[in-house]
């Protein structure tokens, strides 16, 4: 039975100050019955780290680097990231594939290198706004899984989070049925990849414009176990009401 899962996802937002949001969300939640993990920005992870260190929230990084070390200006590595306490790391958000042109090679690579620091790999994938409306979405969507997660995982530490790029900080959300195709569609191909084992305890988290308002509706769709959450997981008053709605789901 696989865990539901609430990941917020803070991107390049959050200061010193904003370590009082993340001991609000942590207060809040103190027994929860779903995993709950933040990533902040790798600025924060030491403090975060040592505020929520008797809570039951997780910490996340927002990328690595695909090797444990070296020549790489300004790049952290898996290692490092759970060093300063991180328990997981996002991979390939759609972010980072647009902005610094990241490949899923790429993102198979980080993939290993996460898992291979001891850290749960949160693995992104989707389609933009033009592939859907050419009736690309399932090619992309499998092509980009097959290529984004290597061989020979352990699926309790990797998590799949399907966001359609159209779909975040747009307030826009696709339809129940589309995301239920989607989740379905990846269920089957890790099934049919992984095996029976390995492909069911593999996570799919929706990500894209959840709020407290539709998040019900979305956890209760086929083969969603929860939120990749990037702007409502930023405070307490959004993201405590997508934590209860996943855990009533
Ligand atoms: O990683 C999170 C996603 O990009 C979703 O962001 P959003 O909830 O602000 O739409």
């Amino acid at each position: 039975m696989r865990r539901k899962l609430a990941a917020g996802n803070w991107k390049m937002n959050g200061t010193g100050a904003a370590l009082g949001a993340l001991e609000a969300i942590a207060a809040a939640h103190p027994a929860p019955s779903v995993d709950i993990l933040i990533c902040p920005p790798a600025t924060l992870l030491s403090r975060a780290a040592h505020a929520l260190a008797d809570s039951a929230v997780d910490l996340g990084g927002q990328d690595c680097h695909a090797e444990t070390s070296g020549a790489h200006t300004g790049d952290i590595s898996a290692a490092m990231l759970a060093d300063a306490g991180a328990r997981a790391v996002i991979l390939g958000h759609s972010e980072r594939r647009a902005d610094h042109a990241e490949t899923d090679a790429q993102v198979c690579a980080k993939t290993r290198a996460a898992l291979e620091a001891g850290l749960m790999a949160v693995v992104c994938i989707g389609e933009t706004l033009e592939q859907r409306e050419a009736g690309q979405t399932l090619d992309v969507v499998c092509g980009q899984l097959a290529a984004s997660l290597p061989d020979g995982i352990d699926g309790a530490r990797v998590v799949v989070a399907y966001e359609p790029v159209w779909a975040i900080g747009t307030g826009k959300v696709p339809t129940l049925e589309q995301i239920a195709e989607v989740h379905d569609a990846l269920r089957g191909q890790l099934l049919g990849r992984f095996g029976a084992e390995t492909g069911s305890a593999i996570r799919l988290l929706y990500g894209g414009s959840v709020k407290p308002g539709n998040a019900a509706e979305i956890f209760a769709v086929s083969n969603v176990d929860g939120a990749l959450v990037g702007g409502a997981s930023l405070n307490a008053a959004d993201f405590s009401p997508i934590i209860r709605a996943l855990e009533q789901a």
